[in-house]
């Protein structure tokens, strides 16, 4: 079954009749987004390129003292290019030239800040608990060749740069981490943002390859908002979502790895939720495909030995602060996902349901701060 539904949002455009489809629709994703009207140019390149374009308008009320903050904002989901066998220079450099492609069709569609799926330049190896040659996929965060590649294609585009990456930190004993980049329109590199929880379930060994990030939950201030990147398994934790919002994100994107049998159901609620939890836009991106490995690996589980983790089922979606949201790009195939966003939106939002100021952060403070205490007795009321 994984791999063959392409769309369940298609499916419902299909088969629920169409005078019950709007009702249905806003139902289950929110007020109905109006399309992005994309220029055919680029919409004829994403054909002849051979990846899915979609866009849509989240719209904010008019306000008489601040001017809509309109920005548009691109996701790729993409598949490998070469065998996972290829050398990792061809391999790399492969992705380099799919994702400039695909740039270069959100630069025709204006978009301001794009982000990439989660390890971008390199099959998401870490199920198969080998080092090399994984590892060699590693770069320096600050002047390693993707982040170069990703300089240029920022200036070339006026565009800010979310670039997930394996870093190599130099600085610190050649150590590994999960890491966002994160390059201004300008070209500089505005900083880097480390992935806060590593999982712990499936054939998800990054624990074998990294540790969890040191750098907190940092927000960059850029031309065209404030944004955070929540790597992949930091989304199942809310407190995660909470403090990069805390920080003053508006935006926070979602970099991702995840495959169907463990995580499809929870895809569509995660960021969603955390953007009405937080009156912020949340931005889920999951890479597409099956990727097969030369050497057989097992789950610890019991079960027989195999080549591939599963299919991860792209998916991509943008939630907005009031909790509608768009469809989600294909489950099979590459794709580019473009959301004009109001970012007025947000304080609309906090002001209509005021959830940051009927958090109680200070009687959640202290609890925790118990709770993690060795002392710590749950206050269990017992006959
Ligand atoms: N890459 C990653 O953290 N995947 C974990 C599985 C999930 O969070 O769905």
């Amino acid at each position: 079954m994984s791999g063959q539904l392409v769309c369940v949002e298609g499916l419902l455009g299909k088969h629920v009749p169409a005078e019950d489809l709007s009702e249905v629709w806003r139902i289950l994703y929110g007020k109905e987004l109006r399309k992005l009207d994309l220029p055919s140019s680029a919409v004829n390149a994403a054909s002849q390129e051979n990846f899915e374009i979609k866009g849509c308008v989240f719209e904010a009320a008019l306000e008489q003292l601040r001017r809509p903050r309109t920005v548009r904002v691109g996701l790729i989901q993409n598949k490998i290019q070469l065998p996972t066998t290829s050398p990792v220079a061809e391999q790399v450099n492969a992705l380099h030239r799919r994702i400039a492609e695909i740039v270069d069709v959100a630069a025709m569609c204006d978009v301001n800040i794009i982000c990439f799926q989660e390890a971008w330049t390199m099959p998401f190896a870490f199920c198969t608990r080998e080092r090399l040659p994984w590892t060699e996929f590693a770069e320096s965060a600050e002047n390693g060749a993707t982040t170069k590649f990703c300089q240029e294609l920022a200036k070339k585009h006026n565009m800010v740069i979310a670039s997930p990456i394996l870093e190599r930190d130099e600085s610190h004993g050649d150590t590994l981490w999960n890491t966002a980049v994160v390059i201004s329109n300008t070209g500089a590199v505005l900083g880097k943002t480390r992935k806060n929880h590593i999982p712990r379930v499936g054939d998800f060994n990054e624990s074998t390859y990294y540790m969890e990030g040191n750098t907190g939950h940092r927000v960059f201030q850029t031309a065209f908002g404030r944004i955070a990147v929540n790597i992949c398994y930091g989304r199942h934790h809310p407190l995660n979502w909470l403090m990069y919002s805390i920080n003053g994100a508006e935006i926070i994107f979602n970099p991702s790895a995840t495959i169907g049998e463990l995580s499809e159901s929870l895809w569509p609620i995660e960021a969603r939720n955390a953007a009405i939890a937080n009156h912020c836009f949340t931005c889920a991106i999951n890479r597409v495909g099956t990727e097969h490995f030369e050497n057989e690996f097992t789950s610890g589980d019991g079960k027989k030995a195999h080549h591939d983790f599963g299919h991860f089922y792209g998916s991509s979606y943008v939630s907005a602060p009031d909790g509608s949201r768009t469809p989600g790009l294909s489950r099979v195939s590459e794709g580019l996902l473009i959301a004009e966003m109001d970012l007025n939106l947000c304080r609309q939002t906090c002001d209509k349901w005021n959830f940051k100021m009927t958090g109680r952060y200070e009687m959640y403070a202290e609890e925790l701060a118990r709770a993690v205490r060795p002392d710590f007795q749950a206050d269990i009321v017992r006959e």
